[in-house]
């Protein structure tokens, strides 16, 4: 079944996304754009908050946040319980934080990687499976009340 992906950002990551959602809508995906819609200055968290509750209300499988540096839209999204954002700029690191933190958030920083790049940490974070085992002892302890 083709994953439901949430994808957002602002206005340093709007070109990138609006290219991610064409690339992931041909690959299958169902993308839902939480915004910003223009290139417009705007303040990130208006947009990462609606799309971290939708990903903790079960609405989304899996999100990508794109801003600038990628640090504002991952420090927002992980104010939320439900969300585990991944700051990624290789391939590496965007397999690794499925196989070993089972993240739901991709942030990518669109100021410091190509779109290409982007576009193949994407891929790769959409495909990778969350290995479980000694990893999901130490996922289930990052909640704090
Ligand atoms: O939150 C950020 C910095 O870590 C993002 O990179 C933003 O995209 C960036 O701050 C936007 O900067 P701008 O000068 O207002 O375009």
């Amino acid at each position: 079944m083709a994953k439901k992906i949430a994808i957002g950002g602002d206005h340093a990551g709007f070109e990138y996304k609006a290219k991610m959602i064409s690339k992931l809508e041909s690959l299958g995906y169902e993308v839902k754009d939480f915004g910003p819609f223009s290139d417009a200055s705007v303040d990130y968290p208006d947009y990462v908050h609606p799309l971290s509750s939708a990903i903790e209300a079960g609405e989304f499988d899996l999100g990508i946040v794109i801003c600038g540096s990628g640090n504002g839209v991952a420090i927002t999204a992980n104010k939320h319980q439900g969300i585990r954002a991944a700051l990624c700029w290789n391939e590496d690191l965007a397999a690794l934080c499925r196989q070993h933190n089972n993240a739901n958030v991709l942030a990518l920083p669109a100021r410091f990687i190509s779109y290409e790049l982007a576009e193949k940490l994407a891929e790769i974070f959409l495909t990778t499976e969350f290995e479980g085992g000694r990893h999901q002892n130490r996922v289930n302890k990052i909640a704090c009340s």
